[in-house]
């Protein structure tokens, strides 16, 4: 089912699809027709008030719940927050649960096209591509890896033409929106007192201690990843405080709530912009079965998230012009928005068995013990990033980087898919029965870990475009992986493979009897298991999504053809108008995409304010406060 609300969907389409120019006594407007329909039965056309505000931003993720946060802090300002969403609960907390979410409606479930190459292990040969809908958008079904990225990333998205982007430019928010309290740190790169909790995972298995220690004798420094340089291995780093999930909803939000100015509507899915010829003066959106429309004084900034603020764009006619008019929406400015599309893959299938008792022990997860840990001081095994326990940093020997730059990730799990008995992990990413029966199943009363290898800086780029004009239909989401001429994606995953065995093959993990799980794969049983065919069969089986999408809405200089957004985040040729989420950021990143997401939102309320507080002539207030209770 590819619209999630079918019954909405059919009505819209029901209403007619043509485009037309509205009056209302605010103006004229640019809606599509089925927005003005008073007369039939379903969602009336506008509510009875239209609410004026100084800002509005769609989409309450990571990045835009906090920008919402710093604008409303000038009391001036009325903001408002527009999410399709509903509300968390305090379960979506526990960090030991993170992957149940994805089963849940806080998740989008927009799946990746099927592609010939890769996915093969996987249901219908899509994989799934979660987001979080909900307030805090993905902050709340996320695994709460803290992960700023190296150094490098901010250097070569500045080079790209984006002046304010480099590594010094951006770390000071980095820094302002943390409150870092991990035990191993680079201390002048780190901060105490903003909002998003960073810790040490209390509960750890006997496994991620001796993978540790296993990486430095095969020549991996201890690192703190989130200080000056990210090559090595460390623990992983918590979005997390006392245990629990440090959401952009129960920290930013959960305090900007509060403020007479700031407006939060949740249930709230905007549909399209309203244009007055190219200056956005509002949004539409539907709430209660009814089309709403707010006015903005100021500025509309779509932070929607990498897949739906792409699709508000082009059902607002912003878009590449053949798409648009294939589609038959009216163009209003031919821009490449969802031509650029990277993503970060993980191959699921590297197993290690050991003869010793070492891994995560599943059942602890459910003795009522550990809920009293987690609710009394939050400890134990609740506060698990569901299995993940440490990182490292790796440059493999295919890298064409003269400098030091890590190309992949390595993700530990004292644990894997076995340990539930494929109720959750394996659904999450799709795996067939077939396969779950085949590579996992045997193993679920072993001791079992497993390394997952992140591609950093894939070379394959994808795309992303309107399935129809119809809002509420999924947009088309073209993973195009493993495409690239020179084959490096897959070259660069198998030589990481080759770095994990020499890691598993060190004395520390001998001395348990290590030994990696040899089951060959349906549908590579025909290969010679470990050789290079063997892993390219096998990687286009059961590689799977990390879900880091990012470069939708591109940013770019004038000269550059694939940028949709300038440095200052304001999208080429519409006034009034920004984007501020993971759609913007134009180079792959070696982190995970939250905390970058949230430092776009925190550098997008300063580049806001600077220019609204000098427009409107400095006042005593000063916006860039670091307020103590957000
Ligand atoms: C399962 C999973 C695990 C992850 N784990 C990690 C991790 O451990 N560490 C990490 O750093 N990153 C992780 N990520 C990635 C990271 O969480 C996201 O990249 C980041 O949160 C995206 O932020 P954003 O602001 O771009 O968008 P989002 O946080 O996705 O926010 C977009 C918001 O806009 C709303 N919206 C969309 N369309 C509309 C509309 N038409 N009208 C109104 N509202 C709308 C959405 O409902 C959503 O709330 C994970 C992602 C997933 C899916």
């Amino acid at each position: 089912q590819e619209s999630e609300n079918e019954d909405v969907a059919d009505m819209l389409n029901r209403i007619g699809d043509e485009y037309e120019q509205v009056s209302s006594r605010n103006g004229k407007f640019f809606f599509p027709k089925y927005a003005n329909y008073g007369a039939q039965a379903g969602p009336q056309p506008y509510s009875n008030a239209i609410e004026e505000f100084d800002f509005i931003v769609v989409g309450s993720g990571s990045a835009g719940a906090t920008l919402a946060t710093r604008l409303s802090e000038n009391p001036k300002w009325r903001v408002l927050l527009l999410e399709v969403g509903k509300e968390p609960s305090a379960i979506t907390d526990i960090p030991a649960l993170a992957a149940s979410f994805q089963l849940t409606d806080y998740n989008w479930g927009y799946l990746m096209e099927k592609q010939d190459n890769i996915g093969l292990g996987m249901v219908d040969q899509r994989m799934a591509w979660p987001r979080g809908r909900v307030l805090g958008g993905t902050s709340v079904i996320n695994y709460m890896i803290h992960v700023r990225g190296n150094r490098g990333d901010y250097k070569r998205w500045k080079a790209l033409g984006n002046p304010g982007w480099g590594y010094e430019d951006v770390l000071p928010y980095f820094k302002k929106l943390e409150d870092y309290s991990v035990a191993y740190a680079d201390a002048g790169y780190r901060n105490r007192g903003g909002p998003i909790g960073v810790q040490d995972v209390s509960y750890r298995s006997d496994s991620v201690h001796i993978f540790i220690n296993a990486a430095q004798e095969a020549g991996l420094k201890y690192i703190d990843y989130n200080g000056r340089g990210s090559l090595g291995v460390s623990y992983v780093q918590a979005s997390t405080r006392r245990g629990r999930r440090c959401s952009v909803e129960n920290t930013y939000l959960r305090n900007a709530r509060g403020r007479p100015n700031l407006v939060i509507s949740t249930l709230s899915r905007v549909t399209n912009l309203i244009l007055d010829g190219t200056t956005v003066v509002g949004v539409q959106y539907i709430k209660n079965r009814q089309y709403h429309t707010a006015k903005a004084k100021k500025e509309v900034i779509l932070s929607a998230g990498t897949f739906n603020s792409p699709q508000i764009l082009m059902l607002s006619g912003i878009g590449p012009k053949t798409h648009l008019e294939e589609l038959g929406i009216p163009v209003v400015r031919d821009l490449p928005v969802g031509e650029t599309l990277y993503d970060h893959l993980t191959f699921l299938g590297l197993l290690f068995k050991s003869n010793d008792t070492i891994t995560i022990n599943y059942s602890d997860l459910e003795n009522p013990r550990s809920f009293i840990s987690l609710v009394s001081n939050g400890t134990g095994p609740l506060t698990s990033l569901g299995g993940v326990e440490a990182l490292a940093y790796i440059q493999t020997n295919v890298s064409r980087e003269k400098d030091k730059y890590p190309d992949v990730e390595l993700i530990f799990l004292g644990g894997g898919f076995h340990m539930d008995k494929g109720a959750l992990y394996a659904k999450t990413f799709r795996i067939t029965p077939k396969i779950y029966d085949a590579l996992w199943k045997p193993l679920e009363d072993e001791q079992v870990w497993t390394i997952l290898p992140m591609l950093l800086h894939p070379k394959s780029k994808g795309n992303l475009k309107l399935k129809s004009k119809n809002p509420y239909h999924w947009p088309k989401l073209f993973g195009n992986s493993f495409n690239d001429p020179e084959n490096l994606d897959m070259k660069t995953f198998i030589a990481s493979i080759r770095e994990v065995q020499r890691i598993a093959r060190t004395p520390t993990f001998q001395k348990f009897g290590t030994e990696q799980v040899k089951t060959p794969i349906p549908g590579c049983e025909h290969l010679v298991f470990d050789t290079d065919e063997y892993w390219s069969c096998a990687l286009m089986h059961i590689t799977g999504s990390l879900h880091h999408q990012v470069g939708t809405c591109k940013m770019g200089p004038a000269n550059d053809k694939t940028a949709v957004v300038d440095s200052n985040l304001k999208v080429y040729g519409i006034n009034r108008l920004r984007v501020a989420d993971c759609s913007v950021i134009p180079v792959t990143l070696s982190a995970h995409t939250n905390i970058p997401a949230i430092m776009v939102g925190e550098k997008a309320a300063d580049l806001i304010k600077d220019e609204w507080t000098e427009a409107e002539g400095r006042s005593n207030f000063d916006p860039r406060r670091n307020i103590k209770d957000a």
